[in-house]
């Protein structure tokens, strides 16, 4: 995974829903009237009866349950774990800055209760909780520098702000860089970008062998996960758009007599989504138990899809934010009875030292949405027997283990509410070797003639929301090649993983793939629909003075560096990386005599920037002028740059508190450039900015 992208649309996505929701779409705190939720009603009489019955929460615990679900979410976050490098250093940045500044600053009674505390679970101490919420945060001068340092790496991907509970299922995979692993249900993405994360965290390979296939069925959602796989800068992932309950296996190979199956696939079901009614609680008012039973038969078909797709020996996580037993245990149990010992339920407790769990119900109650509770599907009065299906019942012995199923309780440690369970595929489902035994004797009987069940002319599918562009991979052949291979001495390229987005007409960006995931892409495109893949490595940049007309992108700079020759690199020191980090451009001049004596042959154009430090491997793309040199990153990667290599960067924190008052006082030029680049922080700039200065350059130097 490569320096993470630098262009936050969090912002962008959050202003949207607002004006959906019809609220207030202003930027500025003092307008905000985001009331609604304080408004909502925490009552639902239902949703008590309902969870007393299920005996969910231990009887002395009941109250307090009910009364922390009723409160605010706490906020969470965790640190990205690709780069083990970058990740202490931040997190030495983050305990040792932030939050001793945060606990400095004049803070009431509770703020001072409010301690960050480290998730005990959470491997590396990369996840983190404060005891306040969000609104908290934001509304609170005392965290201001908090604030703006979570959105600013956040956009950047080096933080996901993430519920505490939703950072599980990714841990149980245990996932190693070689894994095929399968996000069925990945939209909005917390959890995929974790696996993505895990791929890399344990990977020596800038490109590990494995992949993710992110899926979500809502065309829309899946550009969430654009943004979400955007922000790892991966080259091992393919962001799909289907039904998963239907999700055809994917082509390896063009004959597609060789399938692929997954190491490992998370299973985040759809569901009711009670346990986030802290962070959601508009869910109130519209709790139902029918919500439940309607959402059983899907949440079964998922994972039996999931089941089928996973490699024997393979591991599948199913979880559900929901309290309730008939969207968990009994999806669960369904699978269990139907796998006929070909799957077992994993005790992943040990996984999660420190975090309190329950043990999954073996027995729980079916009710109809008017709440009439039935003991088995005999008594079900035949208008419910299409909601209430004779599989939803507990079976009088757990044949299952579905004790080792783990429940969190948002009382226990001041979180939402989940259910996650870990399965194991041991052998073939029942049904996978009937259809093998039915394949053989087909074959058989057809005399010699291949009847294959995936040579079957697939269904033509209607695909939903835009058509996307195609994915066109680039050959030896292709007329850009060969002046990007010779200005970057690209040696032993695999030029076949790289691809554009159109096939007539300038190429624009090019992207870089994992060779497994071009193979799957280009195999599959007609089968799947594909939102997107691939990391942005070269960009046209059309600028005379250069050799070659696509200069480096920052984002895929990770994926093929070790490919390129020294003719476009420069060694630096750790001091010259941050005045060029701090400055919009240096004249050569500024630089070490050694730099300078290397600059005098070195071309005009894009090069790689690479700082001398053992402990601390930094590349960043750069552009070397006719007399100047700069790095060609935005301001918030410069900001994330700055503050690893210890520099203090508060003088560009706004204070949007002071804002108004300090608007007249004088910034410095760096300041000045910095913070334009991250509030006008958009791709076209990026793009615009070197043809500008390179064109100004040639100017004054003509001149
Ligand atoms: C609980 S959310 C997933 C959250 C996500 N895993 C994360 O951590 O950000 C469930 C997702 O399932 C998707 N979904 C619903 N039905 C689906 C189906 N039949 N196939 C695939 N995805 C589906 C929804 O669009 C929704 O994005």
């Amino acid at each position: 995974m490569g320096n993470k992208r630098h262009g936050c649309t969090n912002a962008y996505f959050a202003k949207k829903r607002r004006e959906k929701q019809g609220g207030n779409t202003s930027e500025n705190p003092k307008e905000d009237n985001r009331s609604s939720y304080e408004t909502t009603i925490r009552e639902n009489e239902k949703f008590l009866q309902y969870y007393k019955m299920q005996n969910i929460c231990p009887k002395g615990e009941w109250d307090h349950f009910i009364s922390v679900l009723k409160s605010d979410l706490p906020t969470s976050f965790r640190i990205t774990a690709s780069s083990n490098i970058e990740a202490k250093s931040l997190l030495k940045l983050v305990e040792g800055v932030f939050f001793t500044d945060l606990l400095k600053g004049e803070l009431s009674d509770e703020q001072k209760n409010s301690k960050p505390f480290c998730l005990p679970w959470y491997p590396q101490r990369l996840g983190w909780q404060l005891k306040i919420t969000r609104k908290d945060i934001r509304g609170s001068e005392a965290y201001y520098r908090l604030h703006n340092f979570l959105i600013s790496e956040t956009g950047n991907g080096n933080i996901s702000r993430q519920e505490t509970v939703s950072m599980i299922p990714p841990l149980l995979l245990d996932i190693n860089p070689s894994d095929k692993i399968l996000d069925m249900c990945a939209a909005p993405g917390s959890k995929t970008a974790q696996l993505i994360e895990s791929l890399y965290s344990g990977s020596t390979s800038s490109v590990p062998d494995g992949l993710v296939i992110a899926n979500d069925v809502h065309n829309a959602r899946c550009y969430m996960l654009v943004h979400q796989a955007k922000r790892l800068n991966s080259a091992n992932v393919v962001i799909t758009n289907h039904d998963a309950t239907v999700l055809p296996a994917m082509h390896l190979n063009e004959n597609g007599d060789s399938l692929l199956k997954f190491d490992k696939i998370l299973c985040d079901a759809p569901c009711s989504g009670d346990g986030t009614l802290r962070k959601n609680p508009d869910i109130w008012t519209k709790w139902s138990p029918g919500n439940a039973n309607n959402l059983h038969g899907i949440q079964f078909r998922i994972l039996k899809r999931g089941l089928e797709l996973l490699n024997v020996g393979g591991r599948l996580v199913y979880s559900t934010c929901s309290l309730n037993p008939i969207e968990n245990e009994a999806v669960v149990q369904r699978m269990m009875n139907e796998a006929k010992g070909s799957v077992v339920i994993v005790d992943a407790r040990h996984k999660l030292a420190g975090l309190k769990t329950m043990d999954g119900l073996s027995q729980w109650i079916v009710v109809s949405k008017d709440l009439d509770v039935y003991k088995s599907f005999d008594e079900v009065p035949e208008k419910w027997t299409t909601q209430i299906r004779p599989q939803m019942f507990p079976l009088k012995d757990d044949l299952f283990n579905l004790n080792k199923c783990i429940r969190i309780l948002p009382h226990h440690q001041d979180t939402g509410g989940f259910f996650v369970t870990v399965l194991e595929k041991t052998k073939p489902l029942p049904w996978e070797t009937a259809l093998k035994e039915t394949q053989e004797e087909n074959e058989k009987s057809a005399n010699g003639v291949e009847i294959k069940e995936n040579k079957r002319k697939p269904k033509k599918r209607r695909y939903q929301g835009y058509k996307e562009d195609p994915f066109v991979f680039l050959t030896n052949e292709d007329p850009v090649w060969p002046e990007i291979r010779d200005f970057y001495e690209l040696s032993d390229f695999p030029v076949h993983c790289l691809l554009t987005r159109c096939s007539v007409g300038k190429k624009k960006n090019i992207y870089y793939t994992s060779s497994s995931i071009r193979d799957i892409v280009k195999n599959n495109q007609d089968r799947v629909k594909i939102i997107n893949t691939g990391v942005k490595t070269f960009v046209r940049c059309d600028n005379k003075s250069m050799k070659c007309n696509f200069r480096l992108a920052q984002e895929g700079l990770a994926g093929i560096s070790s490919y390129i020759g020294s003719k476009r690199r420069l060694q630096l020191t750790r001091d010259e990386v941050i005045i060029i980090l701090k400055n919009p451009t240096i004249p050569v001049t500024d630089l070490d005599q050694k730099t300078k004596d290397k600059l005098e042959n070195f071309g005009v154009g894009s090069c790689i920037l690479n700082m001398i430090d053992e402990n601390f491997p930094l590349e960043l793309v750069g552009w070397k002028g006719f007399s100047t040199l700069k790095a060609y990153v935005n301001g918030e990667c410069r900001l994330h740059y700055l503050r690893l290599l210890g520099v203090d960067v508060s003088q560009f924190d706004v204070n949007k508190f002071k804002k108004e008052s300090n608007d007249d006082e004088p910034v410095d030029k760096n300041g000045t450039f910095i913070e334009e680049v991250i509030t006008n922080n958009t791709e076209i700039k990026e793009e615009l900015v070197p043809d500008i200065n390179g064109l100004k350059e040639e100017l004054i130097e003509k001149s």
